[in-house]
């Protein structure tokens, strides 16, 4: 491909992606996979030159763009090498036209912007939800150790106890270790949500929306593979993947349920399961992933914002059902909204007598609320919010 015809690609996936943004459709990686299992003339350095292209337009842009035009104009208004791609060359973009108009910049969204101000994330800390994830594994303590485990490239150690960084990109799927269970990709923050949680050996440990498992897993090398811990979510295909992850793994600990959506706690009473620990890690926004999915702006609505507050106040008091007197629950969202966060923990206290928030000391991020936030410009992980609360006995 040329370079013009690149810009072409990344201008025509940019609308397929938008369109997706309004319609609650497919994640941009998803399109541009598909867009080049179409076109098979396109190899790998161009593959991965309209991928950056793309992925930096969107990153370039606040609001929706009208357009992938509008919103590559709007990057090439900061590039004067991506300006003269739109040269009509064949297969290339149009000319410019005098006045044409390109997508506005910004991080964000003008109402998330303000609802992210609202709770403190400004300048330095907006601006990097935008920028470039790395790549983060956790070193399975149940068949290795981070300090003599052997790998392909040397990680730079992570203040979690078994956590190593490399760069993104790295493939770390392709190597041994990952094949055998000694490792799993799994980002800095979510490592220290689950040391938070702080899951003991020998617990009941429900964790309620497992999904895949990146948590369970992470609990079950915590607790030495000791005591129970049941992955539940609603979701079987998600739920699905956890057996194999769990059996690479060496975590005999885990089991699934699957839940039915509006019979979670009557499904999680008949089985006379209580937890010790109950990990609401609920579905949310996802604002603290935008480093990897920075699409995931354009697709959040207020309304949506307000149904993911109602589902994961709906899960806390399905999760303080199912903890045993004086047992503890951990609320987990990746997102930096007070909707999403202190907000959730302020009003569960509210209808929840008998509950307190508990203390949380972990050595990356800082108090928040009753809760803890981690950031990617001040702790360099995706950005989370971490609760946890304690039952009287
Ligand atoms: C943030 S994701 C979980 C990620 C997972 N814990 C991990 O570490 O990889 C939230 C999960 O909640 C699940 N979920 C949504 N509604 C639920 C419900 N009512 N009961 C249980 N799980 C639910 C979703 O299917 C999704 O897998």
């Amino acid at each position: 491909m040329t370079p013009a015809a690149r810009v072409q690609a990344a201008i025509e996936l940019l609308d397929a992606i938008i369109e997706a943004a309004k319609g609650e459709g497919a994640p941009a990686d998803r399109l541009i996979a598909d867009y080049f299992r179409q076109r098979r003339y396109a190899g790998s350095k161009d593959r991965r030159a309209v991928r950056e292209l793309v992925y930096s337009a969107i990153r370039a842009c606040g609001e929706v763009p009208a357009s992938g035009r509008a919103a590559m104009l709007a990057l090439a208004g900061q590039d004067d090498a991506l300006i003269d791609l739109f040269d009509g060359s064949p297969h290339g973009p149009a000319e410019a036209r005098d006045g044409e108009d390109a997508a506005e910049a910004g991080v964000a969204p003008k109402w998330l912007v303000e609802r992210l101000g609202a709770a403190g994330i400004t300048g330095e800390e907006l601006a990097s939800l935008m920028g470039r994830a790395p790549l983060d594994i956790r070193v399975n303590s149940l068949k290795a150790d981070r300090t003599n485990i052997e790998l392909l490239e040397q990680g730079e150690p992570l203040a979690a106890p078994q956590g190593l960084r490399f760069e993104s990109g790295v493939q770390v799927e392709q190597w041994a270790a990952y094949r055998d269970g000694l490792i799993e990709v799994q980002d800095h923050g979510s490592q220290l949500v689950c040391i938070a949680a702080g899951a003991i050996p020998g617990e009941t440990v429900i964790d309620l929306c497992a999904g895949a498992g990146g948590k369970s897993l992470a609990m079950a090398a915590r607790m030495e593979n000791r005591g129970q811990l049941i992955a539940c979510d609603v979701d079987k295909r998600r739920l699905g993947n956890l057996p194999p992850r769990a059996e690479r793994a060496g975590a005999g600990v885990i089991e699934t349920m699957l839940l039915n959506p509006k019979s979670e706690l009557e499904m999680l009473r008949d089985s006379g399961v209580t937890g010790d620990l109950v990990l609401v890690d609920a579905p949310c926004s996802g604002t603290g992933t935008w480093r990897r999915k920075p699409e995931a702006k354009w697709r959040l609505t207020p309304q949506r914002l307000a149904r993911f507050s109602e589902t994961q106040d709906y899960l806390l008091d399905i999760a303080a059902q199912v903890t045993k007197p004086g047992g503890r629950i951990a609320f987990v969202t990746c997102s930096l909204l007070d909707e999403e966060g202190k907000d959730r923990i302020d009003a569960f206290l509210s209808r929840h007598d008998g509950w307190q928030a508990l203390a949380i000391d972990l050595p990356v991020g800082r108090a928040y609320g009753n809760g803890w936030r981690l950031t990617p410009s001040h702790d360099g992980t995706d950005g989370f919010f971490v609760a946890m609360l304690g039952s009287a006995c």
